[in-house]
Order: C-alpha cells, then structure tokens, then sequence
C-alpha cells in the first residue's frame, strides 16, 4: 500500500555535456527524465511511499527505467510492450534561460498506456493521486486512461493533484490542450499551474486570477508558481505570496515545477500549514535549478532542512 499512485512516461534523457545546437553536440550524459517519475523520486526521497504506473518496452532503455525505480525504491506497476520502445529525449546546455528538449516518444510504449492499465493499478490505502497533463497529450488511449484513473481516485475520495506540465509539441492542436488541461484539473482538489502556464491556459499570467479561475472551478487549493519569485497560494485559510529561495547557481531550469509539487504533496500528507508547504515547495525547486538532472537533485529529508537553514526559508 502506497501514500502516493503516479503514472505516466519515464523517458531516458541524454543531457549534451557541451553547449550549442543539439545537432552538433558529440557528449551526452544518460539520465532518467519524466515529470511523474520526478515527482516520485522526490516524495520517495523525503520518506512517503510511492507507486508508479508505467508501460515501458522491452528494450535496454526500459531496463535501465526499471533498474533506476527499484534503486529508488519505488513500487512499480510496470506493462511491457514487446511491440513499441520506450521513448528518450535529448536536452542541450544552456547558461541562461531553459534548454532545448527534443523528444523521441511518438509511439513510444508508455503512450499505449491504456484504461485497461489504470484499472489494475491498486488504491486501498492510497492518499494521493498525481496526476500531470502530459498522459493525456501522448495519445487517445492515454487520454482515456488520465480521466479513468482520476476517476477513480475521486469515488474514493483520494485527494488529486494537478500539475498542466504543458507540452505544446505533443498536442493535435492548442485548443484540443487547453481545453482537456482545464477540464483535467477542473477534477483535482490541488491544481499546480505556473504563471506562463495560466497565460495560455486562462488568458492571464497574474497569479491571484489564474488562482481565482480554478477554484472558481472546482479546486480546493490552488498554488501558483512565479519561477525565482516564489509562490502564491489560495487555499481555504487565505490567499497569500510567499518569496522564493533564491539559488545559488542557476545550472537547468527543467524540473523546478516537480520539485515544487513535491514539496506540496509532501506537506499535504504531513498536514503542514499552508505557508509551510510553500517554502518546502519553493526550497525543493529551488534545489532543482541547481542540478542539471530533473531528478538527482531532489533532497533527502536532511538535505532539505540544511538547504533552508543555509539559504532561507525557515517555517521547517
Ligand atoms: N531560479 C530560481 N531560483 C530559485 N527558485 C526557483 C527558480 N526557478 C524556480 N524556482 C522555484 O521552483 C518553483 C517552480 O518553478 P517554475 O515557476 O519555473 O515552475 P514550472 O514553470 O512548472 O517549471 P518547469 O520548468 O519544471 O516546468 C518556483 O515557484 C520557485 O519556488
Ligand atoms: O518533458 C517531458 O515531457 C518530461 O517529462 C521530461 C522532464 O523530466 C520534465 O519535463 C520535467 O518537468
């Protein structure tokens, strides 16, 4: 029995080792990449037990997906799919702004996840369901599974997260994203969407109004992120700004938005006051800009608290 169920497409991610247009680059460095599996990884992590539902192919990048779940000790619900591949991105060196990210993931295994799949996956016990809005652009049967398993989270009265994770390149069209990103977090009680998020989502990139719409429309508590400016969150004791951790280093931007979810996730389980899931949430994505991995970064109970006694923080 798990605390938290996630699901979704771990991928392999080759990080170029040198700046400069993908193309050109000669070294790469393998990692785990995956919005869901970096959530998993940072809960595990700070002691919550987790289950992650996937569909990997069988191939040496499935392989080293599995191996990687179990060094973390993760509970897996995996599929195999003799049929399809599993999917790997390609991430280049940046020293300002977000890196590039190419994907290979069309057709991948994961993206035959389907209804079939989510039905199996086991939620007596479970607390949380994480869910991304990145399953839903993979493929139709993805899609289906998102909403089933949501589903079924929510006759259960299993508290649903939402981050829109959005992936413009995978979507059939921008209407068909914005208007199943909004519907998919019109059913979660905590909905995680960032500034530049809500612009495209809502039509503005103000924290209290993308804040507002989605409690407007059904969300018990919604936490906006502000990049290196922090967070704001509206929630049934108030709404309230809370600063960001600045970082020492800025090294890669991608993965900031699952640490901050694994600081609100965790701080849900643990029944924390709302300002104090948010300095652990904007301390976790703080901690993530720092690493060029999405996920190796992610702390350890200890780590945390040192990391907020040094830089910020304090509520702890
Ligand atoms: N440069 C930074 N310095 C310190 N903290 C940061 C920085 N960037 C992000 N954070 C922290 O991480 C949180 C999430 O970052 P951001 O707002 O970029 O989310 P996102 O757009 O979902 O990110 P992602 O690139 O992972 O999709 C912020 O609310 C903040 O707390
Ligand atoms: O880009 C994606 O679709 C991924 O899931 C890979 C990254 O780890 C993710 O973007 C980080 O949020």
């Amino acid at each position: 029995m798990s605390d938290v169920i996630l699901f979704g497409e771990p991928m392999v991610m080759f990080v170029a080792e040198t700046e400069g247009p993908l193309d050109e680059v000669e070294n790469f460095t393998k990692l785990l990449a995956g919005a869901d599996v970096n959530v998993a990884i940072g809960l595990k992590r700070l002691g919550h037990s987790v289950t992650y539902a996937t569909r990997l192919g069988r191939d040496p990048f499935g392989t080293y997906i599995e191996k990687k779940l179990r060094k973390e000790q993760i509970h897996t619900q995996i599929t195999y799919d003799a049929e399809h591949f599993t999917g790997y991105q390609l991430k280049n060196k940046v020293s300002e702004g977000d890196p590039e990210v190419f994907y290979f993931r069309r057709n991948s295994a994961a993206s035959h996840l389907s209804e079939a799949d989510v039905e199996a996956i086991p939620l007596d016990g479970v607390r949380v369901l994480h869910m991304t809005g990145i399953p839903a652009a993979l493929s139709g049967s993805c899609r289906n599974a998102s909403y089933r398993l949501i589903e079924r989270a929510r006759e259960r009265g299993i508290c649903v997260t939402f981050d829109p994770n959005l992936r413009p390149t995978l979507w059939e069209s921008r209407h068909a994203m914005i208007r199943t990103v909004n519907h998919l977090a019109s059913m979660a009680d905590i909905v995680l969407p960032g500034t530049a998020e809500g612009e495209i989502l809502m039509g503005s990139s103000d924290p209290a109004e993308i804040a507002a719409f989605y409690r407007g429309r059904g969300a018990r508590m919604v936490f906006v992120k502000e990049g290196p400016k922090g967070a704001y969150a509206d929630t049934p004791e108030g709404c309230t700004h809370i600063a960001g951790i600045p970082a020492e280093q800025v090294v890669d931007t991608v993965g900031a938005g699952d640490g901050f979810a694994v600081g609100i996730i965790s701080g849900w389980l643990e029944h924390l006051p709302v300002a104090q899931m948010v300095e652990r949430a904007n301390a976790i994505g703080s901690i993530q800009v720092t690493v060029k991995s999405d996920n190796e970064g992610l702390p350890t109970r200890e780590e945390l608290a040192a990391y907020i006694a040094k830089r910020g923080g304090g509520a702890q």
